[in-house]
């Protein structure tokens, strides 16, 4: 799992770890750590161009740049501003070989050192000429805890900014880094650990495909389970015009862990929903969670009716039309930026220029977990604890790619996971089934592909375990 904290958080946990070790020794940490990075990243026989701006950014990697001579490598220095370059690192990486260039030009691997977290977005003057170059000419480009230019804490872009390959960020990874149009400058992001003490400081995360051990006894089933201790889901999705979207949502549900899927919907709806998938239960009766709207009718009777069971829901597209004032059970909504801009009464592109805030807005107002859908889909429990998804690609932008994550959602709710956890799971492995399946796909493909999916999230090969044991 990635963690990201804000620059104050970052700040004041820098302040505490100096007062034990100094300033110089966090800098020597950070430094070393960027000079590991950019040596597995970049192969010893090319030539590097470090670009140097006027702050301690510059002096981790002037330090690296040191490491870097001494193990052999070529590395030139552009500095922003002579006067103002980190006077020590300069003298380290110039006594170590270090060549000064005024250019960055012809060079194919670049380290961004301009600006890290005490900057302001946007880059002017040289620096922008400098991005502009690599906007351009496209070299490898390792960023120094973040790629200069972007808004550190909202992920705000605001003029130019280096667009990294790698980013080698200090002690966590920043809000930027994960959130907003600047998250597509990051390119991968890697951590290194300086000794800040962060543990108690809440954090953005971001899940990722080694997170599986944490969940697993929650999904898996125990040698005991049968289909009633494993949770049953209710659905109540599609209509006579989306009757695709009942379709889909079951597949979605079909893939998770649940142990029974119950339909519930119009008579003819639901003969054709069982004609496709035989194990679908078209009854009533006691589910563990419910999912709820999917291209369904747009009436408050399908969400009051399941809320009536007092489980917990997945309250999807025309359902949340009709929230109640407040939550009382568990529940996930999973509006896009639209659906979220109703729901608050606010414009479409209020949401999208800052999802978190109105994520967070909405999973206050209502006591709902919020699963924003978008690039980098959020989810936002009520008490303020905030997940990003990584995962996926653009090809997932495809019709009832959203049904089948409801359902596979619910799935995970009425197995046990809690609404921000089944939330979060969901849309990673949603987002790893995609990846897997490259594109172009459409939405029952990444159906028919989560249960491996969610197979290989829980159990991962071990060391040892024989090459084609599975499938
Ligand atoms: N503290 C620590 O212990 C450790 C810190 N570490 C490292 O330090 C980094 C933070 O360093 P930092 O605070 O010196 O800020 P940094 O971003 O290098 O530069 C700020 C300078 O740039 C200027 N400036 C800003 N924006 C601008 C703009 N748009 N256009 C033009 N100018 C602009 C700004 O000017 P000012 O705003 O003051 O006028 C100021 O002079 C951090 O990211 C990490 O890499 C690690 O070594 C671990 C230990
Ligand atoms: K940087």
């Amino acid at each position: 799992m990635l963690t990201a904290h804000t620059v104050a958080q970052v700040r004041a946990a820098e302040e505490v770890a100096a007062a034990d070790a100094g300033w110089d020794e966090l800098m020597r940490r950070a430094a070393a750590g960027l000079a590991q990075h950019v040596a597995r990243a970049v192969p010893a026989t090319e030539t590097l161009v470090v670009l140097v701006g006027p702050g301690n950014n510059g002096g981790d990697a002037l330090f690296a740049a040191a490491h870097l001579c001494r193990e052999g490598r070529r590395v030139n220095l552009c500095l922003l501003d002579e006067a103002k370059a980190h006077p020590a690192g300069l003298a380290a990486a110039r006594e170590a070989g270090a060549q000064m260039v005024d250019r960055p030009e012809g060079h194919r691997h670049v380290v961004d050192a301009i600006f890290g977290i005490g900057a302001r977005p946007g880059l002017a003057g040289t620096a922008a000429a400098w991005a502009e170059w690599i906007e351009r000419e496209r070299p490898f480009v390792v960023a120094v805890d973040v790629p200069s230019g972007i808004g550190v804490d909202d992920g705000r872009l605001d003029g130019p900014a280096i667009r990294a390959d790698l980013t080698v960020t200090f002690a966590t990874a920043k809000h930027g880094l994960l959130l907003g149009p600047a998250s597509a400058l990051a390119g991968r992001v890697e951590v290194v650990d300086i000794g800040l003490d962060l543990a108690g400081e809440p954090a953005l995360e971001a899940l990722d495909a080694g997170d599986g051990a944490r969940f697993r006894d929650a999904i898996v089933p125990g040698h005991d389970a049968h289909k009633y201790t494993r949770g049953v889901l209710g659905v109540r999705a599609g209509s006579p015009q989306y009757a695709g979207a009942a379709h889909l949502c079951v597949a979605g549900a079909q893939a998770g862990p649940a142990g029974m899927i119950r339909f519930v919907g119009a008579q003819d709806l639901a003969r054709r929903v069982v004609d496709r998938a035989p194990e679908i239960v078209a009854r009533r009766g006691r589910v563990q969670a419910w999912v709820v709207g999917s291209g369904g009718e747009d009436s408050p009777v399908p969400l009051a009716s399941a809320l009536r069971d007092e489980v917990p829901i997945v309250v999807d597209a025309t359902a949340l039309h009709h929230l109640p004032q407040s939550f009382e059970v568990d529940a996930l909504l999973t509006p896009h930026a639209g659906e979220l801009a109703a729901v608050l009464g606010v414009d479409r592109e209020a949401v999208e220029a800052d999802p978190l805030r109105h994520a967070r807005e909405a999973a206050e107002r209502y006591t709902a977990t919020v699963l924003l859908k978008g690039p980098r889909t959020l989810v936002v429990a009520p008490d303020g604890r905030t997940r990003v998804n990584l995962s996926g690609t653009p090809w997932l932008g495809t019709a009832g790619a959203g049904d089948v994550l409801a359902g596979f959602i619910g799935s995970l709710l009425a197995t046990g996971l809690d609404a921000f956890d089944a939330g979060s799971v969901g849309a990673l492995l949603h987002g790893l089934a995609a990846e897997r399946l490259r594109g172009p796909l459409v939405a029952s493909d990444v159906a028919r592909e989560l249960g491996s999916v969610l197979h290989d999230f829980c159990e991962p090969r071990r060391p040892g375990d024989g090459e084609g044991e599975r499938p």
